[in-house]
């Protein structure tokens, strides 16, 4: 699936993945007043992938809380997505929850003892109250595959299981994982359900508080710095603003007190990001002056 290079490769190691579309473009801005603007397929779902690693995040850290700083680090790691080398040197502790390593700690935590249903049911229930939403599912297909062809996840998991940071059997936290990852979404859902991050952790302008406005504003901070893998610097630099991606081609951006954006292209750079998804975060900023960094 190499035929439009210019749009980048979707991703082939998740089998279902590899048959979509690199021609598809979609784009939903909710702005602070609530107003939806979309663009091109903004309605068509596609999976998550890693920006589910947001919401799950949200999800620990309520559960947890402050915590999770003791089993997860956070800065960035400047290594792929699924890499596993800083773990031997740091004992089996994650750089950061967006990683991998770290959403696997991540899914553990959530794990807390129940069966994978449950905590997998909890935030598809959560994701589905952000966007008001209940139409939003796991496509079973992609989690299927994911669970037959993750080996470096199960590798990552498992020796993180010989430190002691994977609590549950590690079969049990990539369940959770793989189900999370498999989360499908449009765009209109995606950027309705990052409005708790632009409304400093209100569900709405003036809705009920999904989370703290400190812990709101601590999730764009580590999505700025570290929500483009080994790229976050480059998406600093030419976005501006803190931003999820997954492999999946979609990424959900964040304007504080402004906008929720998301995108969506499944052609991917090399470090597994939407390339044209980029290219029109960078456009979107550039037209409104949205940058965390100062307008220009
Ligand atoms: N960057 C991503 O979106 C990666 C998620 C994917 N499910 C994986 O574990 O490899």
């Amino acid at each position: 699936m190499a035929a439009l290079p210019e749009r980048g490769e979707v991703a082939t190691y998740i089998p279902p993945l590899a048959a979509i579309d690199p021609r598809h473009f979609g784009l939903c801005i909710v702005t602070a007043d609530g107003t939806v603007h979309m663009a091109g397929d903004a309605l068509e779902p596609f999976s998550i992938q890693s920006i589910s690693k947001v919401f799950a995040l949200t999800q620990a850290l309520g559960k947890v809380g402050e915590a999770l700083w003791n089993r997860i680090g956070r800065e960035p790691s400047g290594t792929a997505f699924n890499s596993i080398v800083q773990l031997e040197r740091e004992q089996g502790i994650p750089r950061n929850p967006f990683i991998n390593a770290g959403a696997l700690v991540v899914a553990d935590v959530n794990l807390g003892g129940h069966e994978p249903r449950v905590a997998i049911g909890e935030l598809l229930r959560f994701v589905r109250y952000l966007a008001d939403d209940d139409t939003i599912a796991i496509d079973e297909a992609v989690a299927r595959a994911e669970q037959a062809t993750g080996f470096r996840n199960i590798a990552l998991a498992n020796y993180m299981k010989a430190f002691g940071n994977i609590r549950h059997a590690p079969e049990l936290t990539l369940g959770v994982y793989f189900h999370q990852c498999a989360i499908a979404m449009n765009c209109r859902q995606l950027a309705m359900a990052g409005r708790f991050l632009m409304h400093g952790g209100r569900h709405g302008r003036a809705g009920a508080r999904v989370v703290s406005a400190l812990r709101a504003r601590r999730i764009n901070a580590l999505m700025l710095t570290c929500g483009h893998y080994d790229a976050s610097g480059d998406f600093a630099f030419r976005v501006g603003l803190p931003g999820k991606s997954g492999v999946g081609g979609g990424i959900l951006a964040i304007a504080p007190g402004r906008a929720s954006i998301a995108v969506w292209s499944p052609g991917l750079n090399t470090s597994g990001n939407s390339k044209i998804g980029t290219l029109a975060l960078e456009r979107v900023a550039e037209a409104t002056g949205w940058s965390v960094f100062g307008a220009g």
